[in-house]
């Protein structure tokens, strides 16, 4: 129970719920043991008449209707009285479940780039509908019928023994080996479940994964060799669930059986005690029949509590593990910074830790507010990296980055990040409309301020030819942009924005050169003022840039301005020449 104290806090954040809940529980089973004891009465009623018969039964009619009049009031009230109280415990529950998982959604929020590399996404996702929705059977259903068979059990063990001690003792011998059924049985639904839906997980994963890359299945043709495999998942998910329900079946034959060995107990043990005296009126065995009937399932639910307990904690656990993971990257300044853009390299080198790949070596350089530099350098060589340091994606150890002078984690993050706008290497756009993917960038923009961002990276010709035009929604459910649309959609978010800062990592690959060069061109115009990075492969994307830097697995191996790199031997002027030759022979 050690993990399940975590959600104490809820507990008392939903106080009065709470308390409100107990007390119409406990109304409820004073109501519902009326039942009984007007069941009872009636009996004994009939008792009477059989022992004494009489000529003028209107007096006896009379007294059963009101009877059953009583039974009718006490079962709708009792009724009533679940109803709410299911509406208060349980409607805690969905809260608890609400707050629960905006929480963890908060803490993934939160949470390092590290983070997401070191846990695969189904496990985040479980966590926050699997693990909750265990957690929330803890709070809602375990809690309630806890409560439930703890009043249940004081008040009817009270009324009970008032009517006969002798026959209390009988009645609940059987009551705890039904509870152990219960529990085991519990117990063994809830693994095959868990083994059931590991395996109705690697089945989606692997749908998932077939969705995303159809274009490639299709391509390769192959089409029969992953029905192959889904065939394979399907079956194993088929057999496990067959599994699931055998024990599931077992459920009610067992409850049914274990009800029917108790109420044997009572008809023989309670017929004996009347025979012999014991007992005076036959309705009392009617009575503890109903007793037995009313007990069996709170005393079942604890076995079954029990397991949605254990279900709970285990899930507990790993919430509160990704709950007490601290971010790698903190913000060490709760203050406000306004940032200018001035950025510093100075000695710095990087290592991912995850893989131990040096990234960069010494690397040391300096781009003035306003100014443009532009990395070039062969693929794997360290470029994007510079963007991710320079967003504080990852903190540096050896060396040090500056903005305006301060260390960039002296700097308030977020501060840093809304004053960076970076258009990465895979443009990555929502499912959602054109529109609202560029405003993501900045969400008060007005349509003109769309539109205009959209012109300036020469993507607006192409989206007004849209049927929908920038209400036409992306991904899964809508068009697939192409690459350079993609990319040019990408861009559009990041002038929106109009920061201090732009981050362009080879956000051009996917367009031709003429679009490059009007890209550029408007770019040119709106970086005016702004410090801009441009990572690339292309001359033409560096040659207008203040300074160009070359990477070499990870070293700086060259830089300058565009004539002074073109008229030195090396990476950049060979580069230059091949890509020349290239243009002109398109
Ligand atoms: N998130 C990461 N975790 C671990 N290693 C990484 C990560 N990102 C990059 N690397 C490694 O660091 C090195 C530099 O990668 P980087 O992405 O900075 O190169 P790049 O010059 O931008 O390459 P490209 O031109 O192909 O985009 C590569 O060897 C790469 O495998």
């Amino acid at each position: 129970m050690k993990e399940l104290h975590y959600l104490n806090k809820y507990f008392i954040k939903y106080k009065y719920r709470f308390l409100l809940g107990i007390v119409i529980t406990i109304v409820a089973q004073i109501f519902s043991l009326f039942i009984p004891k007007l069941v009872g009465q009636s009996m004994n009623i009939i008792d009477t008449y059989i022992k004494n018969p009489i000529n003028d039964t209107s007096m006896i009619k009379k007294e059963l209707l009101v009877s059953l009049g009583l039974i009718i009031g006490a079962t709708i009230i009792a009724g009533f009285l679940t109803f709410l109280m299911r509406q208060t415990l349980i409607v805690m529950s969905r809260h608890v479940e609400f707050d629960l998982k905006n929480e963890v959604f908060q803490q993934y929020e939160r949470l390092s780039q590290s983070f997401y590399k070191r846990n695969r996404t189904g496990d985040l996702m479980n966590r926050i509908s699997e693990d909750v929705g265990k957690v929330r059977m803890y709070v809602g259903p375990a809690v309630m019928y806890t409560i439930n068979t703890i009043i249940r059990f004081a008040i009817v063990i009270v009324y009970m023994y008032n009517v006969s001690p002798t026959l209390t003792l009988y009645t609940i011998l059987p009551l705890p080996l039904l509870s152990y059924f219960i529990f085991k049985l519990s117990v063994e639904i809830n693994n095959r479940s868990r083994i059931y839906q590991e395996n109705l997980s690697s089945l989606s994963s692997f749908s998932q994964e077939m969705f995303s890359g159809i274009r490639v299945i299709k391509a390769y043709a192959l089409e029969g060799q992953n029905k192959k495999e889904f065939n394979n998942l399907a079956q194993e998910s088929r057999d496990k669930n067959m599994s699931l329900a055998f024990v599931n079946a077992l459920f009610g034959p067992l409850m049914i059986l274990l009800i029917g060995l108790s109420n044997l107990v009572v008809i023989y043990f309670g017929g004996m005690m009347y025979v012999n005296g014991t007992i005076e009126n036959i309705g009392t065995i009617a009575e503890f029949i109903l007793y037995v009937n009313m007990l069996t399932w709170p005393v079942a639910s604890i076995g079954w509590v029990s397991s949605l307990v254990q279900e709970a904690e285990a899930s507990q656990k790993r919430i509160n593990e990704f709950l007490k993971i601290e971010p790698d990257i903190k913000n060490h300044n709760p203050n406000h910074d306004s940032i200018q853009g001035s950025i510093a390299f100075k000695n710095v080198s990087f290592t991912y830790e995850d893989t131990n790949i040096q990234a960069l070596k010494n690397i040391s350089f300096e781009v003035k507010k306003g100014e443009t530099l532009a990395i070039l350098g062969k693929t794997g060589s360290g470029k994007s990296t510079i963007l991710s340091l320079i967003c504080r994606l990852y903190d540096v150890e050896n060396g040090s980055i500056t903005m305006d002078g301060k260390k960039l984690a002296d700097l308030n993050l977020h501060d840093l990040r809304n004053s960076i706008g970076i258009v990465p290497q895979d443009a990555f756009l929502f499912s959602d409309s054109i529109k609202n993917n560029i405003k993501f960038g900045k969400e008060e923009a007005t349509d003109m301020e769309v539109i205009e961002a959209a012109k300036q990276a020469i993507v607006h010709d192409n989206i007004i030819n849209f049927k929908n035009q920038y209400e036409t929604v992306l991904g899964e459910r809508g068009i697939t942009l192409s690459g350079g649309q993609k990319q040019r959609v990408s861009i559009a978010r990041a002038i929106i924005k109009d920061p201090e800062i732009l981050l362009f990592d080879d956000c051009l690959s996917a367009v031709d050169t003429e679009t490059e060069e009007q890209i550029l061109n408007n770019l040119f115009q709106i970086c005016k003022n702004k410090t801009t990075l441009i990572v690339s492969h292309r001359v033409s994307s560096a040659k207008n840039a203040d300074k160009i830097i070359i990477l070499e697995e990870g070293e700086i191996i060259q830089q300058g301005t565009h004539f002074q790199l073109l008229n030195r031997e090396g990476y950049y002027k060979e580069l230059y020449l091949k890509q020349l030759s290239e243009k002109e022979l398109s």
